[in-house]
C-alpha cells in the first residue's frame, strides 16, 4: 500500500518584507496526526511560516499543499474551514460570551444550533471550564489561562483536521503553563489531528512535538525528532540552542525503555515509555511509586545511557 500523502506539504517557501528575507527556502511535510513544533529565537520567522500555511500571508515563492491540493487554488474560506487557528493574543470577541466565542465558526458554517450547543458544552467541559459556570461569562471575566483554553475550544469547535497554534500558552506563568500543557497533551480532541505549533519555549517543544523544526533567520537548522536534535545536532547553532537546558531535556527525552532495554517493563509501576524525568518525579513524590530500581540505580543507568548516546554519535 502506498504511504499516506502528507496532510501539509510546503515546498521552497520564501517570504520577504522589504529587503528582509523572513522565510528562506523552507520545505517540509507534516504527516496525518503528527504534531510539528516550530521553534527558534524571537524574529526567526515562526509566525510568518505558520501564516503561510493558512494563507494569512501569501508566499513570494514556493507552494503549500493541503491534502495534496495547492492551497492557492482553493478559495481561502474553503481552505480555512479545514484549518483551526489559535493566535498569539487569543483574540476572543470581547462582547461575546464564552459559549458564543466557541460557536463562532460552526455558526458561520451553518451547523444546527442543537449540534453547536452540544459541541460547545462538551469542549468547555473537556477543557475544565464547566459550562454552567463559564458559558455565559465574558472574556474579561476570565484569567489568561482560561482565555487561552476558550481560544483552543474555539479552534476545535468545527472539528477541523488541521490545527495551527501560535504560542498558545504564551501569556501564562510557568506553573500554569506546565499544567495547561499537560491537559493539552492528553486532550482526546487533538489525538487524531495534524498540529503545527509555534513556540520559543524549548521544554514546551520537547513535551509536545513528534518532530521539531528549529529555525534561525528564516532557515531550517534542523527538522527531526526531539531526540535527534538533542543527541545528533546538525550544526553548532542547534547544539548551542539547547546547551543551557541540555540535562533537563535529556531527562525528558530518555525513557525507561532506553535505560533498561532487556527488562520486562510491564512488571514496573512505570512503563517503558515513561521518561526519566517523570520516573524521578514518581519515585520521589509524596506517595512514591514502586519500581524494581532505586533512584540511585535509575541515575546510574541514565548516566550510562547518555554515554552510549555520545559514543553512537561520535562513531
Ligand atoms: N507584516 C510585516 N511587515 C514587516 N515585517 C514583518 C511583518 N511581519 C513580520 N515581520 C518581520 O519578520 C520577522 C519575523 O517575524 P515573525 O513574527 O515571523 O517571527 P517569530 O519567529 O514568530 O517571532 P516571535 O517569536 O517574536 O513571535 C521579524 O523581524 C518581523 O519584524
Amino acid at each position: 500500500m502506498p504511504d499516506a500523502p502528507p496532510v501539509i506539504r510546503a515546498t521552497h517557501l520564501c517570504k520577504s518584507f522589504g529587503a528582509h528575507a523572513v522565510v528562506q527556502d523552507v520545505s517540509f511535510d507534516v504527516a496525518a496526526g503528527e504534531t510539528l513544533v516550530l521553534l527558534g529565537p524571537s524574529g526567526c520567522g515562526k509566525t510568518t511560516l505558520l501564516k503561510l500555511l493558512n494563507r494569512l500571508i501569501e508566499p513570494d515563492e514556493g507552494t503549500v499543499e493541503i491534502n495534496g491540493r495547492n492551497a492557492r487554488q482553493q478559495p481561502v474560506e474553503v481552505l480555512r474551514r479545514g484549518i483551526g487557528y489559535v493566535i498569539q493574543q487569543v483574540g476572543l470577541l470581547p462582547h461575546y460570551t464564552v459559549a458564543e466565542n466557541v460557536a463562532v465558526v460552526p455558526h458561520l458554517l451553518g451547523h444546527a444550533p442543537a449540534a453547536i450547543a452540544a459541541r460547545t458544552t462538551a469542549l468547555l467541559t473537556r477543557l475544565h471550564l464547566p459550562p454552567a459556570r463559564y458559558a455565559g461569562q465574558y472574556p474579561h471575566q476570565l484569567s489568561g489561562g482560561q482565555q487561552q483554553r476558550v481560544g483552543l475550544a474555539r479552534a476545535l469547535a468545527a472539528d477541523p483536521p488541521i490545527i495551527l497554534l501560535d504560542e498558545p500558552f504564551g501569556a501564562l506563568d510557568p506553573l500554569t503553563r506546565a499544567s495547561i500543557r499537560r491537559e493539552f497533551r492528553e486532550l482526546e480532541e487533538l489525538k487524531n489531528k495534524t498540529v503545527v505549533l509555534v513556540t520559543h519555549d524549548v521544554t514546551e517543544a520537547f513535551e509536545l512535538a513528534d518532530r521539531i523544526m528549529l529555525l534561525d533567520a528564516g532557515q531550517i537548522q534542523q527538522l527531526d525528532t526531539p531526540r535527534a536534535l538533542l543527541f545528533r545536532p546538525a550544526n553548532a547553532f542547534v547544539r548551542r540552542f539547547f546547551a543551557a537546558e541540555r540535562l533537563a531535556l535529556q531527562l525528558r527525552t530518555l525513557t525507561l525503555g532506553d535505560l533498561f532495554p532487556s527488562t520486562e517493563t510491564d512488571t514496573f509501576d512505570l512503563t517503558a515509555t515513561t521518561t526519566v524525568h517523570d520516573a524521578l518525579e514518581a519515585l520521589t513524590g509524596a506517595a512514591p511509586a514502586t519500581a524494581r530500581f532505586t533512584v540511585a540505580q535509575l541515575m546510574a543507568a541514565f548516566g550510562e545511557a547518555l554515554q552510549q548516546e555520545e559514543k553512537a554519535w561520535k562513531r
